[in-house]
């Protein structure tokens, strides 16, 4: 049953332990079994990779079969139907327009004494796209990880996705990636995926950057190899705040709850409502469409740990606690949505108003879907296509202008204790002279 409690209950307390869910005492044996395959796979490789593979996803591979063959590929399109297909189409070119605005681009500026400085814009070399596969088949995630690195121009696009049944994977994956030009593909799921492509095997590439979202294994050895490769964010397991007024449909917000927590056992749905007659009606719509969900086992523990309803006293008094959560998703269904926007700091991605359930950005409006959970979007953004580009700096300084700065740096080598650095500069002013 999913609780209600009022503000003047533990309700931080509470909401401290849901966001931190993946980084308490209770994830450390995970993350031992995370480690351990993280060294295997450095060591060992493929063999490792198989080995987990049929550990954790109940399918023996050899190594030969880990890449997607090109007739798979071809073979997708026949599997899937015509409206799926213009479906991914259409999400394509909406999430295509959206990061293709405000991307970010080189620049000079040309100063005195021909100083010149800018900043170099250049994608990674290798970008590697993780897609979720336990628990759903996540053809939009496809979209959201390739579109931002075509659009950021890496070069070398691979991809890994978890078997499913008899090795395969879910056609409408493979077509999604054919459809935005990925076709290196791995049949790799979970923290043995997430070791290859940092890494590198016998088979699948190392890479220079890892994005796109996963399960707790996923996310925890997407941390444990940063440094080794980049990552876009840890976006862990999903996540909505909704933020109701008593105008808001009680059987919606309930429908929205459960389309976050059936992602997985450790996602989170709470509601902060100031109407106490739609908290109640919440609770009984949330476990009405419970009865016969498909996915009632896993959503039901999902509501039961992570989920809860929160009565508060004012909207304002709502945002604060929202802030304090730094949800991954926060709907904001109330009848003046911009008015409490500006109270919010921190969120993923803001979903505004009566009619825009969360699942239209998860799948078509544009932004990114892979975003930030458990906190971290307090310091980190959706996936985008900066994730795929790093910048140089470039400095360029004539004669004249290096005379006139040689004093202060030597001023400021000398406090260093760096003398090579301050004759690095003096040396060239002698030169001249
Ligand atoms: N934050 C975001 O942007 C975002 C977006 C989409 C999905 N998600 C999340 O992605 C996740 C998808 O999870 P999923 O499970 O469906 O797919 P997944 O691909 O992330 O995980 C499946 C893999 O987990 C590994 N695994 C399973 N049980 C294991 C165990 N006991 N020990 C070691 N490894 C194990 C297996 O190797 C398997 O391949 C969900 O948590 C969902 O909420 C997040
Ligand atoms: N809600 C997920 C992000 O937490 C994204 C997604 C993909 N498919 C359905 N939903
Ligand atoms: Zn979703």
């Amino acid at each position: 049953m999913l609780r209600i409690i009022t503000q003047q209950a533990d309700v931080k307390a509470e909401l401290q332990r849901i966001c931190d869910r993946t980084h308490d005492e209770q994830v450390l044996h995970k993350e031992a079994t995370v480690r351990e395959v993280l060294q295997a796979v450095k060591r060992q490789g493929d063999k490792a990779v198989l080995h987990y593979t049929d550990e954790f996803d109940n399918q023996i591979l050899k190594a030969e079969e880990l890449r997607v063959t090109g007739s798979e590929l071809d073979a997708a399109y026949q599997q899937v139907s015509k409206e799926l297909l213009e479906a991914i189409q259409l999400a394509s070119r909406q999430i295509e327009a959206f990061h293709r605005q405000r991307v970010p681009k080189s620049w000079v500026h040309f100063g005195d004494d021909d100083i010149v400085l800018g900043k170099r814009y250049t994608p990674v070399d290798r970008a590697g796209l993780y897609v979720p596969g336990g628990r759903a088949a996540y053809v939009s995630t496809v979209l959201m990880n390739a579109i931002p690195a075509k659009v950021a121009g890496v070069p070398r696009i691979v991809m890994a996705t978890p078997p499913g049944a008899q090795k395969a994977i879910n056609p409408a994956v493979l077509v999604a990636a054919q459809e935005v030009g990925v076709q290196e593909i791995y049949r790799v799921g979970g923290a043995q995926a997430i070791a290859a492509l940092a890494y590198g095997t016998e088979t699948i590439p190392k890479v220079d950057v890892i994005t796109g979202p996963g399960n707790i294994y996923v996310t925890l050895a997407k941390k444990l190899v940063y440094g080794t490769v980049g990552i876009d964010s840890l976006a862990g397991p999903s996540e909505v705040l909704i933020i109701a007024d008593e105008g808001a449909n009680p059987v919606h917000v309930a429908t929205d709850m459960l389309a976050q927590a059936e992602h997985d056992p450790m996602a989170a749905a709470i509601l902060f409502t100031t109407d106490p007659a739609l908290a109640k009606n919440v609770q009984v719509a949330v476990e009405r469409q419970l009865v016969d969900h498909p996915r009632r086992i896993d959503t039901e523990k999902a509501i039961a740990h992570y989920g809860l309803i929160v009565l508060v006293e004012s909207l304002d008094a709502a945002a604060e606690l929202s802030n304090e959560f730094a949800p991954e998703h926060l709907e904001l269904e109330v009848k003046d949505p911009w008015a409490v926007l500006p109270n919010i700091r921190h969120a993923g991605a803001i979903f505004l108003g009566y009619s825009t359930p969360e699942a239209v950005g998860d799948y078509l409006a544009g932004p990114n879907h892979t975003l930030p959970t458990s906190g971290a979007a307090r310091y980190a953004s959706a996936l985008s296509v900066e994730t795929f580009l790093k910048h140089s700096s470039i400095i360029q300084y004539s004669q004249t202008a290096l005379n006139k700065v040689a004093g202060a740096i030597d001023a400021l080598a000398t406090a260093e204790g760096l003398p090579s650095h301050a004759d690095s500069v003096k040396r060239r002013i002698q030169q001249d002279e």
